[in-house]
């Protein structure tokens, strides 16, 4: 089975998948991250998220720099947005989600595109979201926590310039998929948006049976 995640930055998209992975005994990608490691890689190389060329050329780094705590940062994550609006880097990291959606058993992966381009395919697919303000808050709670200083006031104004950038690109834009089940997360405890996302989940799951039962019968 594959379960698609998508939403736009501190939606809770990344709490739900990977709780999904521990209910459904599935691996688990965070997509996010490899942009996030791009960025990293651009900025150790000394080169300009900007042109595309420069980000293509950072698309090639080691995977130990997926587990850098540097890569959490908010000033990585705008990067990131940055250097995931070219096609080219998009294509570059492509493949590796794709095996990992296509494994045998099937996965969880979270992040912009899942349902609408790495597997259009997925068994289920959730779009996550909630304001703006309460995203804000929540990514400023958890940047604080791993002790940073930064504003309230610059983490929205970076969720919202972030949003802006992932919904308008044209390469795979951030966006609902036709057949996505819509989780609004704002006014839900974690707990509470675990188990919705899970009967959604089962839902969808048991609709597509009935659809493919009814098709071959
Ligand atoms: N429903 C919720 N209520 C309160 N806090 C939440 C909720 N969902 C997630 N969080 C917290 O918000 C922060 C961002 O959540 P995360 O799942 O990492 O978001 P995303 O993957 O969409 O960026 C984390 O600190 C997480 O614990
Ligand atoms: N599948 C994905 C995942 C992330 N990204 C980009 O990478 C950035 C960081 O993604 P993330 O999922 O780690 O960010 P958060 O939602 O955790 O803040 C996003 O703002 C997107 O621009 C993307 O384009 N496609």
């Amino acid at each position: 089975m594959i379960i698609a995640v998508d939403g736009p930055a501190a939606s809770g998209k990344g709490t739900i998948a990977r709780s999904l992975a521990r209910h459904y005994g599935l691996p688990y990608l965070d997509t996010g991250l490899l942009y996030r490691a791009v960025a990293e890689n651009v900025r150790r190389m000394e080169l300009n998220p900007e042109i595309e060329a420069d980000a293509v050329a950072a698309c090639d780094f080691e995977d130990a720099l997926l587990d850098d705590p540097v890569l959490r940062t908010d000033d990585v994550g705008k990067m990131a947005s940055i250097a995931s609006v070219h096609p080219l880097v998009r294509a570059a990291l492509f493949h590796r989600q794709r095996r990992f959606a296509n494994q045998p058993g099937g996965a969880v992966l979270d992040g912009r595109d899942i349902g609408t381009v790495i597997a259009p395919e997925a068994d289920a697919k959730l779009f996550v979201r909630a304001t703006p303000t309460i995203r804000a808050k929540r990514r400023h709670a958890e940047l604080r926590d791993n002790g940073s200083s930064v504003s309230l006031d610059k983490v929205l104004a970076d969720i919202r310039a972030r949003d802006l950038r992932d919904s308008t690109r044209s390469a795979a834009p951030l966006v609902a998929a036709n057949d996505a089940a819509l989780l609004d997360t704002s006014f839900l405890s974690i707990e509470a948006s675990l188990q919705r996302a899970i009967e959604l989940v089962d839902r969808q799951v048991a609709l597509r049976a009935e659809r493919d039962a009814y098709r071959s019968s």
